[in-house]
C-alpha cells in the first residue's frame, strides 16, 4: 500500500495526534502489522486492544481480543520504523498517532478502500481442510500468467485477510484470499468485503465441529463464502459433498463443481500416489509433488479457477511443477539420523488424520515406520469417541511404534496400549524417538497445532 497518514486519516475518520497536517500530507505509509517485532520501515502499526469493543462486536461478526494490550507497544513500533499507530486512546509516544473509536474497524475500513483502489480480481478460498494448499496451488498456476498476490501461510482470520490486502503490490492482477472461521457470521464479513469474482469451497470435513455439532452446519457455515460473491462470480465447489450440492442448488449463479465423481465438470481420475502424484482431469494429464491422494482433489479445484482464466493445461503444469507450498503441511523433511520426516503439525481433525496415516502406511520404505499423532482440539462433546475411532485405522496400518500425545489421546492410547506423553513433556518425547529413529525410517507428525509438534520436529532436524 502506499497512502500518506493525512489520507490514511481521512478514510478512517480518525484524528492526528503528535503530526501537523503538512507532515501528515508528506509522510507516507508503505506497509502494515498488528506486531511491532515485525515492522518494516515506513509501516503503521495497528495495536490489538485486550478489550472487547461491544459497539463494535455489533458490525463486526468476529473480534480479536489481545492478551497483552497492543498499545503497549507502540513504542518498540516506532523503534522500528513505525512512521505512524492507530489507538484506540492517547499513550505516551512521540510517534504520529491516527486516533479511531477501534483500531480492528480501521484496519478493515482502511483494506476495503486499497482493496477498490488496486481492484484486482478477487478469488476467495475456504474448506474445513486443503484452504490454504488450495490457495498456493491456485497462485503458482495464475502467477504463470498474471501478478498474483496470495494470503501469506494461514493468515485468514479477520486480522488476516485485511492485513494481507493492505501488503498487496500496487500491480497485482489478481489476489488469492485464503478465508477460515470457526463460527457462523464470520464467513459471510469477509467474503462481504472481499467481493470475490470466485468463491472456492475445498471440502466439507469436521474441524471446529465444536462450535457447529453437525457437518450440516458447518456446511451452513462455509456457503457463506458466496455473500458478497459478485453477481457475475463464480461458484466453485466439492461437487462430491452432498451437503454442498444440495445448498448449491438453490443459488443461481454461475457454479463450477469438481470431484471424483464423473458428474464433476471438472472430473478427477487415474489418481496414482507414488513418487509424484499423478491423475487426470476431464482428459488432461497432470503431476505434482505432493502427498496424499486427496492433493488431487485440491488441485482439480485450482485447474477449475485456471480454466476460469483460461490457462492452457501446460501451463496449469508449469505452475504445479513451480509450486512453492507452506511448511508443516504434509512437509517432508530430513532428521539428524537422515530419517524422513512428515510433518503436518500446523492442524489435525478426524479427516485430515485419518488421510495422513494413510499417507505414512501407503509410505515406501525399508526402514520401520513411526506415528506420532496428538490431539484434535475444538471437537467439543464429540472429542473422545472421534479420538477412539483412530483406534482402527492406526492398528490396520500396523506401524512399526505409534506415540500419542496430549490429554485427549489419553483414552486412545490406553485402549491401544501405545505410549502416551502429555503435551509438557514433548522434549522426553523427542529424546525417545531419537534413540529409536535411523536413517530408513519414515516419521509422522500430526497433531493440533495447540499441541506444538513443531518443537518435537526442531527437535529432529
Ligand atoms: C492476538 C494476537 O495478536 N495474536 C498473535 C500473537 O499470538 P500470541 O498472543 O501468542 O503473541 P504474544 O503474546 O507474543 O503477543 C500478543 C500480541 O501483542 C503484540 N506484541 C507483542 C509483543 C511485542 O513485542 N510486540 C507486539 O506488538 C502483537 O500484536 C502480538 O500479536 O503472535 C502470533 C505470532 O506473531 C500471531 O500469529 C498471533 O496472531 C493472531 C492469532 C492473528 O489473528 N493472526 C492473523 C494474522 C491470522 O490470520 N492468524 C492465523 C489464524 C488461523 C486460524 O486459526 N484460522 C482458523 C479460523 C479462525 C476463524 C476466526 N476466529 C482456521 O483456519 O480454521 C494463524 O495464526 O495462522
Ligand atoms: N482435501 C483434503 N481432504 C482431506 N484432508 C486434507 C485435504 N487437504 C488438506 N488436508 C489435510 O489438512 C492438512 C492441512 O492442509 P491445509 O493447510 O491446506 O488445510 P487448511 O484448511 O488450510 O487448514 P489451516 O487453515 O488450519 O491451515 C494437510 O496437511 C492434510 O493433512
Ligand atoms: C490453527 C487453526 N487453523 C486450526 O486448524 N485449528 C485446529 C483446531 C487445529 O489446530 O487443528
Amino acid at each position: 500500500m502506499h497512502y500518506s497518514i493525512a489520507e490514511i486519516c481521512k478514510i478512517v475518520d480518525g484524528k492526528l495526534i503528535n503530526i501537523s497536517n503538512r507532515q501528515a500530507n508528506e509522510t507516507f505509509v508503505d506497509s502494515l502489522d498488528f506486531d511491532s517485532r515485525k515492522i518494516k520501515q515506513g509501516a503503521l502499526f495497528l495495536p490489538i486492544s485486550d478489550h472487547d469493543n461491544a459497539s463494535v462486536h455489533k458490525l463486526f461478526s468476529d473480534y480479536t481480543i489481545a492478551e497483552k494490550d497492543g498499545h503497549k507497544f507502540i513504542n518498540s513500533a516506532l523503534k522500528n520504523g513505525a512512521v505512524a499507530s492507530f489507538a484506540d486512546h492517547i499513550v505516551q509516544t512521540s510517534l504520529p498517532l491516527i486516533l479511531v473509536s477501534d483500531t480492528q474497524l480501521a484496519l478493515w475500513a482502511l483494506a476495503k478502500n486499497y482493496l477498490n483502489k488496486i481492484n484486482p480480481k478477487r478469488i476467495a478460498v475456504t474448506g474445513s481442510n486443503g484452504k490454504t494448499t488450495t490457495k498456493d496451488l491456485i497462485a503458482s498456476v495464475l502467477s504463470r500468467k498474471y501478478k498474483v498476490h496470495r494470503t501469506v501461510a494461514s493468515n485468514n482470520n479477520e486480522i488476516g485477510v485485511p492485513t494481507t490486502i493492505l501488503n498487496m503490490p500496487a500491480d497485482t492482477e489478481i489476489a488469492v484470499i485464503e478465508m477460515g472461521m470457526d463460527h457462523l457470521g464470520q464467513l459471510t464479513a469477509l467474503s462481504k468485503m472481499l467481493e470475490p469474482n470466485i468463491s472456492l469451497i475445498t471440502m466439507i470435513g469436521e474441524a471446529h465441529i465444536e462450535f457447529f455439532k453437525t457437518r450440516d452446519k458447518i456446511a451452513d457455515a462455509k456457503m457463506e463464502i458466496i455473500k458478497g460473491l459478485k453477481k457475475d462470480g463464480t461458484f466453485i465447489y466439492d461437487g462430491d459433498e452432498i451437503l454442498l450440492k444440495e445448498r448449491a442448488d438453490l443459488f443461481s449463479g454461475e457454479k463450477v463443481t469438481f470431484g471424483e465423481k464423473e458428474s464433476n465438470n471438472f472430473w478427477v481420475s487415474q489418481i496414482e500416489d507414488k513418487k509424484r502424484l499423478s491423475f487426470k482431469v476431464n482428459q488432461e494429464t497432470y503431476s505434482v509433488n505432493l502427498l496424499g491422494k486427496f492433493n488431487a482433489d485440491n488441485c482439480a479445484a485450482a485447474v477449475a479457477v485456471a480454466k476460469e482464466f483460461n490457462l492452457s493445461s501446460k501451463t496449469i503444469q508449469e505452475g504445479f511443477d513451480n509450486l512453492q507450498i507452506t511448511k508443516n503441511r504434509l512437509q517432508l523433511l530430513t532428521g539428524s539420523k537422515g530419517e524422513t520426516i512428515i510433518s503436518d503439525v500446523y492442524n489435525s481433525n478426524p479427516t485430515a488424520a485419518i488421510k495422513a496415516i494413510e499417507i505414512l502406511k501407503d509410505f515406501p520404505t525399508r526402514g520401520k515406520k513411526i506415528l506420532v499423532l496428538g490431539d484434535m482440539l475444538e471437537l467439543g462433546d464429540q472429542e473422545v469417541s472421534l479420538h477412539l475411532a483412530l483406534k482402527a485405522p492406526i492398528e490396520r496400518a500396523a506401524f512399526d511404534e505409534v506415540y500419542l500425545v496430549g490429554p485427549i489421546m489419553k483414552s486412545l492410547a490406553v485402549k491401544m496400549q501405545a505410549r502416551w506423553y502429555d503435551k509438557a513433556f514433548l522434549t522426553d518425547l523427542s529424546r525417545d524417538l531419537q534413540s529409536s529413529l535411523s536413517k530408513n525410517d519414515v516419521v509422522l507428525l500430526k497433531a493440533s497445532h495447540g499441541i506444538h509438534l513443531e518443537k518435537v520436529e526442531r527437535a529432529l532436524i
